[in-house]
């Protein structure tokens, strides 16, 4: 817990704070920032762990809202000294319409900032993502790159338009002037693909396993590098970011940082079996029985059967044309610049992150084990 010797007098603001990263944000927050004296949770669906956090010595405030709805995001903006906006429809499976994906992510961004310039708040991180550069249409790879590496973005589906749009207003509003006259600082933080407790495609992967008899089928090369990034290390760096934006305004303001730490470069499934390995799944080779055109096929075919399906019910499959080129092209991030700007260490070693997560894996009910 925080230090009791240091004042508390700060307000932050966590919008999406009931979601997989959010929560983490949260519960990194009241452990780890002393100086704070209320935290408000914003969330379109509160979560009933909150009501355990209103015990402690920091006011922990639940706001049912909608990023959506400025009058909203502005009643919960007004007052708070820090926001952190985590919130976002994350949808590449077709779940949500284009539309709905960009109300949320960029109309619900420019709420924030709006919130922020009426209000007089100061200091604002975002939760942007690596989809913001790529991996692009054209499949190029992008192998242990930073934040200067020159790559081609192109972007056509609607969740990597609507992170870059946001991205770029969060930091276009740098420098803007807030109620008050002092002027705003902003930065952008892009994790690559966040695992760890709570992380709901990892569950999706494990219960697939565990009805396919504790085995999952290779489908990707196994020389195809995924970033990947633990919860953790992703909420200790917003907590860092957000606590120096004051101090290193004009170093930090404006500013893009991948957020990264010792996590292994790997496939995404072969990482993904790091943590379902020791819980009794295994990966089996299949480069025989699925060769990359078959599941080229498929994901067109899950495509066009959602398409088909739309009037009638959601259908929407993990493997589509889209997440098949993500988890098929080398994205993977190499860079010390958050390090340099404003001293983030990996709180989480590789072992923590990874023995934490196999715990969470294992806790879940029906476990092959
Ligand atoms: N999960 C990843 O691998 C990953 C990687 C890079 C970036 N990100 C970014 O991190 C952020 C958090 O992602 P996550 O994985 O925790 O997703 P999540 O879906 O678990 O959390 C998002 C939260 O935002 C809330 N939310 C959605 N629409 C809202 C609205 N209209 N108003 C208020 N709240 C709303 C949801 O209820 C949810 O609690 C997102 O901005 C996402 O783009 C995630
Ligand atoms: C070919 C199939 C068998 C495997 C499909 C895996 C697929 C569902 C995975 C692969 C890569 C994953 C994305 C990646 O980790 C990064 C992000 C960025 C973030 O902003 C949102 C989540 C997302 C898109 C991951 C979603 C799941 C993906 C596509």
């Amino acid at each position: 817990m925080a230090e009791s010797t240091e004042v508390r007098k700060l307000v932050y603001l966590v919008t999406g704070g009931c979601g997989f990263l959010g929560e983490h944000v949260v519960r990194m927050l009241l452990q780890r920032e002393p100086r704070l004296s209320e935290l408000r949770v914003f969330d379109l669906h509160l979560g009933p762990w909150l009501e355990e956090l209103k015990t402690g010595p920091v006011q922990v405030t639940a706001i049912q809202g909608d990023v959506t709805e400025a009058h909203e995001v502005a009643a919960a903006v007004a007052g708070a000294h820090v926001v952190i906006h985590a919130a976002g429809l994350v949808d590449v499976f077709g779940r949500a319409s284009p539309k709905t994906i960009h109300e949320v992510n960029v109309q619900g961004t420019k709420n924030v900032i709006e919130a922020c310039v009426q209000t007089g708040t100061r200091f604002l991180v975002y939760t942007s993502s690596m989809e913001v550069v790529g991996p692009n249409i054209k499949g190029h790879p992008f192998y242990r790159g930073n934040e200067d590496t020159p790559y081609e973005a192109v972007h056509k589906h609607p969740y990597p338009c609507s992170k870059a749009q946001a991205e770029r207003l969060v930091l276009e509003a740098n420098g803007r002037e807030v109620r008050g006259g002092l002027p705003l600082v902003t930065c952008a933080l892009r994790p690559t693909g966040i695992y760890g407790e709570g992380h709901q495609i990892m569950r999706d992967f494990y219960h697939q396993g565990l009805r396919l008899g504790g085995r999952l089928f290779r489908a990707i090369p196994a020389s195809v590098e995924h970033g990947r990034v633990y919860v953790g290390n992703v909420a200790w760096m917003h907590v860092l970011v957000a606590r120096e934006l004051e101090r290193r305004a004009a170093l930090v303001g404006g500013q893009v940082y991948f957020c990264y730490d010792e996590s292994p470069y790997k496939s995404y499934e072969d990482f993904n079996m790091e943590f379902l390995g020791p819980c009794g799944l295994r990966l089996v080779e299949t480069r025989l029985l699925a060769p990359y055109w078959l599941l080229m096929l498929l994901a067109f075919l899950n495509a066009l059967l959602q398409w088909l399906l739309r009037p009638l019910l959601l259908y929407a499959p993990l493997l589509n044309p889209y997440t098949l080129a993500m988890a098929n092209t080398t994205f993977t991030v190499s860079t010390d610049k958050a390090q340099r700007h404003f001293g983030y260490e990996p709180l989480f070693s590789w072992e923590d992150s990874r023995t934490r997560t196999i715990r969470w894996v294992r806790a879940m009910e029906g476990s092959a084990q």
